[in-house]
Order: C-alpha cells, then sequence, then structure tokens
C-alpha cells in the first residue's frame, strides 16, 4: 500500500499539499481530478522524490521514502510525466527500451527486445517500432511513452494526464489496457485526468484535490454529484447514471441561447426531407 502522511508542500510561497493524508491500494486505478494549477502535477512529482516535502511521510509497503535511497525508491515506479516532447534521434523500440534502463548493459538481451516488441504489440503499435520517435505525432508519441513505463513492470504506476493528446480510440486502448494490467499485476496505478467523464468510467477510486488536499475521495458512482463539480470547478453540471450505474456528467452552458435554424439551413432541410 502506497501510504501519504500529514504531507506538507510548499513552491514558491504557494501551499500545494496542507496536511495531505491518504492511501492507495494495489490492484486500484485511483484518479486525481481537480482544477488547474491545484498541484496534481507536483503532487506525483513529490512521490516520485523529484520534490522534497516541508514535512510528511511517504511510505510504500512500510518503507519510507528516504533521499538517500532514492535510486531505490524509483526503481518501484513506472512514471509519464506530463507532456514530454521526444526529439531525440532514436527509434521507437529504443525508447521503450528506455524503460528498461536499469536492466540495460552494453549488450541488448534478446528477452528485453522481445518484451519492448510485445509492449508495443499489445497497444497496437508494433508496425512504428523502427520509425524515428522525432518523426511521430503527439498522439503517438504519448502511446510510446505509455509502453515505456510498462516496460519497468513497476509495482507503483504514476501516469500525468496520460489521454491528453489521444484520439478517442487509443484513450481506450490505454485506459482498458492499463485497468486490466492494474488489477493482474496488482499495481498501485495514480493517474490525473481532466475528463471527468473517462475518470468516472476508469477509477475505481477517485481523488479530488482543490487547495492542497484531497477534498473527496471514493468511488465516483458515490461522489461526483452536480454539487461537487460547482464547488470544484465553478461550473453547473447535470449528473446521470448509465445501467451499470456510471456517472454521466453533462456541463450546462451559463447564458446558452438555443440555435435559430436560418432560412437556408430551413430549406436545405425541407429538401432533404422531399428527397427522402
Ligand atoms: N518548480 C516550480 N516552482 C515554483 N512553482 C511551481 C513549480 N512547479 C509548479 N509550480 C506552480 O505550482 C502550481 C501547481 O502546479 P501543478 O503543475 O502541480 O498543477 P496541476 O494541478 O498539475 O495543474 P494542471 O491541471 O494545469 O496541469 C502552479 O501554480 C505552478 O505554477
Amino acid at each position: 500500500m502506497l501510504k501519504i502522511k500529514n504531507l506538507n508542500v510548499s513552491l514558491d510561497n504557494l501551499t500545494l499539499a496542507k496536511d495531505m493524508s491518504f492511501s492507495l491500494e494495489p490492484g486500484k486505478v485511483n484518479v486525481i481530478i481537480g482544477p488547474n494549477g491545484t498541484g496534481k502535477s507536483t503532487l506525483l512529482k513529490t512521490l516520485f522524490g523529484d520534490i522534497l516535502p516541508e514535512s510528511g511521510d511517504i511510505s510504500f509497503n512500510e518503507a519510507s521514502l528516504k533521499r538517500k535511497q532514492l535510486s531505490q525508491w524509483r526503481e518501484q515506479f513506472g512514471y509519464m510525466p506530463q507532456d514530454i516532447k521526444l526529439d531525440i534521434e532514436l527509434s521507437v523500440l529504443e525508447v521503450v527500451l528506455l524503460g528498461k534502463l536499469d536492466a540495460l548493459s552494453l549488450r541488448l538481451d534478446d528477452a528485453l527486445i522481445k518484451k519492448a516488441l510485445i509492449a508495443l504489440e499489445k497497444i497496437g503499435l508494433l508496425h512504428l517500432a523502427n520509425r524515428p520517435v522525432n518523426r511521430l505525432s503527439g498522439g503517438q508519441c504519448q502511446m510510446i511513452l505509455f509502453a515505456q513505463a510498462l516496460m519497468r513492470t513497476p509495482k507503483i504506476l504514476m501516469l500525468d494526464e496520460p489521454v491528453s493528446a489521444l484520439d478517442l480510440h487509443f484513450q481506450h486502448v490505454l485506459l482498458d489496457h492499463l485497468d486490466t494490467e492494474t488489477k493482474q499485476q496488482g499495481w498501485v496505478t495514480l493517474m490525473v485526468l481532466h475528463d471527468l467523464n473517462l475518470a468516472a468510467q476508469y477509477a475505481d477510486n477517485l481523488l479530488v484535490l482543490k487547495d492542497g488536499n484531497v477534498i473527496a475521495s471514493g468511488h465516483p458512482s458515490e461522489i461526483l454529484t452536480p454539487a461537487l463539480v460547482k464547488d470544484v470547478y465553478d461550473v453547473n453540471a447535470e449528473v446521470t447514471k448509465d445501467s451499470y450505474g456510471i456517472p454521466f456528467i453533462r456541463t450546462i452552458r451559463q447564458g446558452f441561447t438555443p440555435h435559430q435554424p436560418t432560412i437556408k439551413s430551413q430549406h436545405l432541410q425541407s429538401k432533404r426531407t422531399i428527397c427522402i
């Protein structure tokens, strides 16, 4: 279990974690949501040991994060940060293999190459294996970085807005894969998402971050309400549930005036009716 206890983090006099405490169980997809600039990425960086907290304890299976053993601590993680640019002269296969940098010696092992190719195949991108990464699209880069994080066979997997550049198909490829592997491998998965409907579909546990703290946590069906959306984002929303009990959030525009068809479009509509 990953435990965060009484965590305090400040950057440039900005308090981003204020006595924050929560625990994350293995085998569950935990999703963090919250407004821009509220400290979601900062929290992930702090858990990874990139940012030094003012106080508090971060532990995994009862072993605390200690600055002196940072590389050992990080060995447990797969981490996909936000908006990484892959502007390097390497092939896709080489970038995926870098996920296993700690296991790479001077010689590449066939088993590792096979593992990287399988990782690419599982996410439907094997055909890109020999393509230079600096010639990929933004969405393709994001999928390759996901494959790289998986290569680490982590105990804790953290992903910062991993679907921000992905089309509908690849959003679901990535998130379905993440969900299956998290449950099969017993990973502690922690992911930042902005899309509340994706969060509702994929979170086993949702953490809502605001003002330096987790103001709500639990299953999306229990905590995603119009009042929460209004409180966190200052946006009005309707929340309905599908036949599986998964919440669906529909935001409501303020001062909305319904579209009035123009004479031209009315004419086109009536013409279409005649043709049918
Ligand atoms: N290294 C840093 N030094 C000083 N301030 C920082 C640093 N990194 C981030 N911040 C500030 O901390 C705040 C939180 O940033 P962070 O990136 O954690 O937010 P976020 O919740 O992930 O936002 P978003 O949803 O926009 O990605 C922001 O105001 C940001 O400007």
